[in-house]
């Protein structure tokens, strides 16, 4: 017994043993491949996708305008993977809506009521941080307050936030209690005496910080004018590498209608014939690397007006129209993004109100 049992093991290993080692080796070496393989081959694609948006960033840094994680990241280059969810299906033969435009005719969906499921979308954007500029300069502290309250309740709720309150007048800034995941940062900038000279350079200083910060604290930035209130949803439906809203005074206007810029001399010039939409400066916003591109270029035209003493008809809104006729935002914003209750009536096709603007007294409010 003992014998035979010392034999078994020689008896084992013996004769066979070439073929058992073989197999063991083959399983270990399979066994191996298969789990390295299946963990690795996701990491290397992540990887090289990381290199070569941080290859973008460095060179981006050297020419300008700079690219950076938010180009490639969350809905450009990846394709974001979403968790098993149970939500009604879409019905091809049944489209949500038919009384309005969902679609520019180079493929942007515009954004409206009814189009859209938040749970799928805020899954897609997990782990997003937003960025939201707001100027409050001078007088126009005073709107801060409304403006905060209503942002926490309505804006982007559910994901991360910082609220950059660029403003002269950093004591004036209201405290308000924020929700888990989002934060107050303020930026104490210059004032300007006429209020053209404020919206103007708002585009300047979006740049500048863009390069300083944002960049490097946000995936995207929204830009947002201070005397308006939050009174509906407003969430990551709008995120998008470029967006714009519809100006609520033009989106059912023909483009001879539109104020855009019509001297030739200004660099926002837009002739007769061209135009695709009006879009509002109260509200727009995309990736930080596509938004500092959108402002710095408005910045630079209006620099080149100044010195051929021309000031664009409507500002930095004008700029921003002409920016956004030849670098063609990826998503539109209905005008449920940006309206105005006192001074337009809400035709039954506008189902949601969700940034509206605070009365104020244009004359009052912007002088010192
Ligand atoms: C709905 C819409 O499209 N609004 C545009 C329109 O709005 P408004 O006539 O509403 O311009 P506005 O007075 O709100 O100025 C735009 C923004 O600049 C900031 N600000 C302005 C002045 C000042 O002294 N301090 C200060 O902080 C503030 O964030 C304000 O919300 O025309 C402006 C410039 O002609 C801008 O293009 C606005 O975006
Ligand atoms: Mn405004």
């Amino acid at each position: 017994m003992l014998h035979a049992r010392q034999d078994l093991p020689g008896d084992f290993w013996g004769k066979s043993s070439k073929s058992w080692l073989f197999l063991i080796l083959l399983f270990i070496a399979s066994f191996g491949f298969y789990s390295n393989v299946f963990n690795w081959i996701p990491r290397w694609r992540q990887r090289e996708v990381s290199q070569s948006c941080e290859a973008h960033h460095l060179q981006g840094q050297r020419e300008s305008p700079p690219l950076s994680k938010g180009d490639c990241c969350p809905d450009t280059c990846r394709v974001p993977r979403v968790p098993r969810m149970l939500y009604p299906k879409a019905h091809v033969l049944q489209p949500p809506r038919v009384d309005v435009l969902l679609m520019t005719p180079w493929f942007a969906p515009i954004i409206w009521d009814g189009t859209y499921d938040s749970a799928i979308l805020d899954a897609q954007f997990r782990n997003t941080t937003i960025g939201l500029t707001v100027f409050a300069i001078k007088k126009y502290v005073v709107f801060l307050k409304l403006f905060l309250e209503t942002a926490e309740k309505y804006f982007m709720v559910g994901h991360r936030v910082i609220y950059y309150i660029l403003t002269d007048r950093p004591a004036d800034v209201p405290q308000i209690p924020l929700q888990e995941g989002r934060r107050v940062v303020i930026l104490k900038v210059r004032n300007y005496t006429r209020w053209q000279d404020v919206v103007l350079h708002r585009m300047e200083m979006i740049s500048n910080f863009s390069q300083q910060r944002f960049l490097h604290e946000v995936d995207y930035l929204v830009s947002a004018d201070v005397d308006m209130k939050f009174s509906d949803h407003v969430g990551v439906e709008i995120l998008s590498s470029l967006f714009g809203t519809l100006h609520p005074g033009f989106y059912a206007s023909d483009r001879q209608r539109f104020t855009y810029e019509r001297r030739p001399l200004s660099q926002a010039y837009i002739p007769e014939d061209e135009g695709d939409f009006y879009y509002a400066a109260a509200l727009y916003g995309g990736s930080v690397a596509e938004v500092y591109r959108l402002a710095t270029a408005c910045h630079q035209a209006t620099l080149i007006d100044k010195a051929n003493g021309i000031e664009a008809v409507w500002h930095e809104e004008s700029h921003l129209n002409k920016y956004l006729l030849y670098h063609k935002p990826t998503k539109v914003l209905s005008p449920e993004y940006v309206w105005d209750e006192r001074m337009l009536r809400k035709p039954p096709y506008l189902r949601r109100l969700r940034y509206v603007a605070v009365p104020k007294n244009h004359a009052q409010i912007r002088s010192r």
